[in-house]
Parts: C-alpha cells; sequence; structure tokens
C-alpha cells in the first residue's frame, strides 16, 4: 500500500478496480465519482465476498473505506442476480439489507449507495426504512420491492413483524452489520436476534460484519450470521500509516478554562478550517453555542433532541462548508465500561447514558431523544481539519470514534482533548462536567492504547498567559448565560427547527433553493448579549497577533486587520444589515 498524493487518498497501488471483473455500469459509477484506486480494505474485502463467496468479518481504521467494501459486493451481486433472472416479476425482492447503528447512518449509506448505482437504479432501487415514512407510504414502497434495504435493527424487526405482507426476505442474498459493535452496545442485540428468525441464514446468505473497532461480543454474532467468515483486520499494520496524518494533542485545564481556551482557540481563528467540537451532554452543547455566541463565534448544534430531517440537514451543510464550527453532543457510550464510570447523584447521568436508560428503562421514554441518533461514529464528516474534545469521553473507544471524524481517507487533521485533572474537578459548579472525574483515568487508557497502534498523544503546549488577559471578559461572558438561558435556548432552537423540518418541509420541497439560506448557526440570543464583547481589543492579543508585530509565533494567529474585518462582520450582522438571502423562516406565511 502506498499514498496516493495525487488524489491525496491512502489507496492500495496494486490492486484496481477492473481487477475485480466488476459489472460494467458499477465499474463506471465508481470511476464516475472519483474513486480511481482502491483502499485497502476494499482490495482485501471485495475479491474474498466476490471470487470466495465468504462472509467477512472486517475491522479497520475509522475513514478506511469500508462503506464501499461492502456495497460494492452487494451491488456487484444484485446485478449478477438480475442478469441470470429471465422473469421479471420474479426479480422484484429484497436481495440486500444494510443495519447500522444510527438514522444518520442509514441516510449516509443510502446516498453513497446512490452513487454507485448512477448508472443500473432501474435494476437497483433502495428503501431507508429508518427515514420516518408515514406507515401507508412505507407499506406501498416496501411493496415495489426495493432489492436493498437499510434500517436500525429495531425499525427493521418492527417492519419484519407487522408488515409480513408487503415485505419477504426469502431471496436475501446480502446481510451487512455495519458499525457491528455499535449495534450490540446500542443494545440491539435483542433486535438482532429476533431478526436472524426471519432471514434465510446459512443457506445462501453472504454476510458483512463492519467495524473500526471490534472485541469479544461479536462472537455471538458471528456464530449466528456468519459461515466461517474470512477476519480482516487491517488497523494494527500498514492501514495506520493512515493515522499518522492525525496529530493528537491533550491540554490539561479546569473546567472553567476549558471555556476560556476554546474561546480564545475560535476567536483568534488558532484552527485553520472546519472544527467538530465534541460535547457529553445536550445541555452543555447549548451553554458552549450561548458562550461562544457572546464573543460573537457563530457555531451550530447537532444533538438527538433534534429533527431527524434537520439532523440531516446540518449534517450536510456542514459538509458542504456552510459553517466552520459544529457542537455535537455525543452521549453514544458504551454500556460496558460506562457502568464503572457511573457517578451517584450525578443529575445528568441519564442523558449521559442513553443505552444504560435503554436497557433499565421501559422502551418508553425519559427524554424527548432519540436512540438512533449518532454523530460520533461512522457519519463521514468530509474536510475536518480537526476534532476538538471539548469533555473527554467516557471510553478509550469512543476516542478512537471521534477522532476518526478527522483525517479520513488520507487527509490530515488534529484532534485535540480537554482533560480536566481530578484536582481541578468540582472546583466550578457551572461550568462542570459529570463525566470529567475521570478524564485522567480515560486519557491514560487513551495514551495505552493509541501507543499500542504506534501513535502519541502530546500535550498540547500553550503559554496560558497568554490567554489570561482574556479571562475577566469570559468570566464576564459566561455569567450572563445562565441555567435558565441554556434551557430557553434549547427549548427555542428545538421550537426553530421543528417549525423548520415540519412546517416548512413542503415549502422545501416546492422551493429548495431557500433551504439554502436557512441557517442552523443563527444566534440564539436568550442570554443578555454584551456587544462589547464581540470585539478583541488590540492590547488583549497576543504579541504575534498584533498589527504592529510582524513576527508570528507558534501559533498561526491571525492578523488584527483580518479580526477587524470579521468583528465588522458581525456587527453588521446583528444590524440585520446583511444583504444576504433573507431568511425562509421569517418570510414564510
Ligand atoms: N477508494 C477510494 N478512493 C477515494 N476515496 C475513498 C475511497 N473509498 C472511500 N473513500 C472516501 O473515504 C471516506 C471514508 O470512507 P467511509 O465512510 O467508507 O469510511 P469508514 O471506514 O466506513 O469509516 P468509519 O469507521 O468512520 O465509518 C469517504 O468520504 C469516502 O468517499
Amino acid at each position: 500500500m502506498s499514498t496516493n498524493e495525487d488524489s491525496n487518498v491512502h489507496v492500495d497501488d496494486a490492486a484496481d478496480f477492473e481487477s475485480f471483473h466488476l459489472d460494467s455500469r458499477l465499474l463506471q459509477a465508481i470511476k464516475y465519482n472519483g474513486f480511481e484506486k482502491p483502499t485497502l480494505i476494499q482490495s482485501s474485502a471485495i475479491p474474498l465476498a466476490l471470487e470466495q463467496k465468504r462472509d467477512v468479518i472486517a475491522k479497520a481504521s475509522t475513514g478506511s473505506g469500508k462503506t464501499l467494501a461492502y456495497l460494492i459486493p452487494l451491488i456487484q451481486t444484485i446485478l449478477l442476480h438480475k442478469l441470470s433472472q429471465t422473469d421479471e416479476g420474479s426479480s422484484q425482492k429484497t436481495l440486500g439489507i444494510i443495519l447500522v447503528p444510527t438514522r444518520e447512518l442509514a441516510q449516509q449509506v443510502q446516498s453513497m449507495l446512490n452513487k454507485l448505482i448512477l448508472y443500473c437504479s432501474k435494476e437497483v432501487h433502495s428503501l431507508n426504512l429508518s427515514s420516518q415514512l408515514a406507515d401507508n407510504v412505507l407499506t406501498s414502497l416496501l411493496l415495489d420491492g426495493p432489492e436493498v434495504l437499510i434500517s436500525t435493527p429495531s425499525k427493521l424487526l418492527n417492519v419484519l413483524e407487522t408488515k409480513s405482507n408487503a415485505l419477504s426476505v426469502d431471496a436475501l442474498k446480502v446481510l451487512v452489520i455495519d458499525e457491528v459493535d455499535l449495534v450490540l452496545t446500542f443494545g440491539y442485540e435483542d433486535d438482532l436476534n429476533q431478526i436472524a428468525k426471519y432471514l434465510p441464514l446459512k443457506k445462501n446468505l453472504q454476510t458483512f460484519l463492519m467495524s473500526a473497532t471490534l472485541n469479544e461480543d461479536i462472537q455471538e454474532l458471528k456464530s449466528r450470521f456468519c459461515r466461517s467468515p474470512a477476519i480482516l483486520k487491517l488497523n494494527d499494520d500498514e492501514i495506520n500509516k493512515d493515522q499518522s496524518k492525525l496529530i493528537q494533542y491533550y491540554v490539561k485545564v479546569s473546567e472553567f478554562d476549558k471555556f476560556l481556551l476554546c474561546y480564545v482557540i475560535f476567536k483568534l481563528s488558532l484552527i485553520k478550517g472546519k472544527t467538530l467540537i465534541f460535547v457529553n451532554s445536550i445541555d452543555r452543547g447549548y451553554r458552549l453555542k450561548l458562550v461562544l455566541e457572546q464573543f460573537g463565534v457563530r457555531s451550530c448544534i447537532l444533538n438527538s433532541e433534534l429533527p431527524a430531517n434537520s439532523r440531516q440537514h446540518i449534517v450536510e451543510e456542514f459538509n458542504k462548508n456552510v459553517y466552520q464550527l459544529l457542537i455535537a453532543t455525543d452521549d453514544t457510550e458504551y454500556i460496558k465500561e460506562e457502568d464503572e464510570d457511573h457517578q451517584e447523584g450525578d443529575n445528568e447521568k441519564a442523558e449521559n447514558n442513553p443505552e444504560g436508560n435503554r436497557k433499565n428503562k421501559l422502551s418508553g421514554s425519559l427524554t424527548k431523544k432519540d436512540r438512533d441518533y449518532g454523530v460520533s461514529r461512522g457519519v463521514d464528516f468530509l474536510n475536518v481539519a480537526c476534532v476538538l474534545n471539548f469533555d473527554l469521553p467516557t471510553t478509550s473507544k469512543s476516542y478512537v470514534h471521534r477522532i476518526g471524524r478527522t483525517a479520513r481517507a488520507g487527509k490530515s487533521g488534529v484532534a485535540i482533548s480537554f482533560v480536566v485533572p481530578l484536582k481541578e474537578f468540582g472546583k466550578h459548579k457551572p461550568s462542570m462536567c459529570p463525566s470529567s472525574k475521570k478524564d485522567e483515568k480515560i486519557l491514560s487508557k487513551v495514551i495505552k492504547q493509541q501507543s499500542k497502534l504506534g501513535f502519541e498523544i502530546l500535550p498540547y503546549s500553550f503559554d496560558i498567559n497568554q490567554v489570561e488577559g482574556f479571562r475577566y471578559r469570559m468570566e464576564d461572558g459566561f455569567r450572563a448565560v445562565t441555567q435558565v438561558a441554556v434551557r430557553e435556548a434549547r427549548v427555542k432552537e428545538l421550537k426553530q427547527e421543528m417549525l423548520a423540518s415540519e412546517k416548512l418541509k413542503r415549502h422545501f420541497e416546492e422551493n429548495p433553493q431557500d433551504l439554502h439560506s436557512l441557517r442552523h448557526d443563527k444566534e440564539l440570543h436568550p442570554a443578555r448579549v454584551q456587544q462589547h464583547l464581540k470585539r478583541v481589543p488590540d492590547y488583549l492579543l497576543p504579541e504575534a497577533a498584533r498589527k504592529d508585530k510582524k513576527k508570528i509565533g507558534f501559533v498561526p494567529f491571525h492578523s488584527a486587520k483580518n479580526l477587524k474585518r470579521k468583528n465588522k462582520v458581525y456587527k453588521n450582522k446583528n444590524n440585520n444589515k446583511r444583504g444576504a438571502k433573507s431568511d425562509p423562516l421569517k418570510n414564510f406565511k
């Protein structure tokens, strides 16, 4: 394997897609989409599946191209099957099922599938069962006999149980379980066991179990779903070279200083490019957004509470570079490791442990959250320059998946993790995150895990004195963001998104251009807005960033001139003087 410098993608130069003897329509679509050479996981899995007809269990790093590794064999199998069918009517059957843990992933897999069936869309139809279709619409779409179903396990089970007249899986040829260990930790195991009863397992059904992290838990699934599978474990050796383009840092900071540092980093644009910030609860996401808003730093929010189509739109817009800063709540942790991490009296426990909720509580909801939500795993965020673990995840496994949102497909990226030292924990209640109590423990696990893979996590060296000057402004800004303000922001955003999602759905279908001007990073304003905080006075800038100083320091500070220009833009926006597209939410009648 070597790096293809031109495409900036780590590929297997020794292989090519032509050698897989694919249907010409599929091959053409692969090329049309710019996939010149297969990645290592693809060049390993595709021949095993197509030539040797083996079941495949694959473990390969995040961003290594696992989706194509199963979609290509799946489509090829369907096309071959179709060619072998003489009677047209008999070919309208479900031939492939792809199970994923979250709706976000279901949507993403379907759009990748659509790209690959560009030249054979009459032969291969897909249906995303998790896309919240009305019951009668779903039944009629199922009756059309889509060849590929994409779903979360619970939704598929529901359909198998309630719509047996509309769905037949007798002819099923391929079953994929993507992000298989997350499927398990999401508590879908029972659903999978039930689903297994409906499937023609161990007949002609070929299975793919894919993930970036695998553990012993999959043994049972393996024996239930696979026949002597080929096991590919690619992330320990060569493929790791891909990840050398990811630089990892940690910063030891107090709870309050996380906000301070975050403000300085983004206000002074110390990170070039798009950043994905992970927090551990929904409230913290809004708190951080409101705090940054105080300083004129815009961001948008992604969490399980937002309507599914808003979430999808946010990810799409972020991928199109509409937003630079996305604050994502990642509360999809792992029950096993979480159990030992529970803290008594932790009032955010329910929020931080959805699987725990799922297992312990009635499947009804104590929270409004969508349990099929998840963004740290599998979602292909494009061109993310930096992943910032504002709150450290509570497991080392989750860390792997979060940082995997950057440095994808051979690109480079940076991961920065804020770590609260135990002695600092709980000292500043309003900025405290309950899970931070274990930060140091998790960090040492992460360091061990990464060093086993040959990677180092470096302490991020910065001069705290340089940011000290900003402290009083942060204290001022932080005070304005009360718990009530956070709650109000949460409700306001939810209302806004519901409106956008439900009432305007039709409008947007008719006027797709308006969708582009529907921004998710609007200022929420429930906190007292202090206009003066949005400007950074020259005397506060570190020497390197002042306009009279030519020398640039260790961090790539923007020049004061640029900062001023930015501040002017924010000012204009606040005065509503921008001449850009009007807000469709406001205009809609
Ligand atoms: N052969 C290829 N050539 C160029 N780019 C590719 C190739 N295969 C996949 N990619 C791109 O690499 C990115 C990552 O692929 P993919 O989402 O399949 O990774 P993954 O291994 O499933 O990651 P994760 O474990 O995070 O889900 C995508 O943007 C995809 O379009």
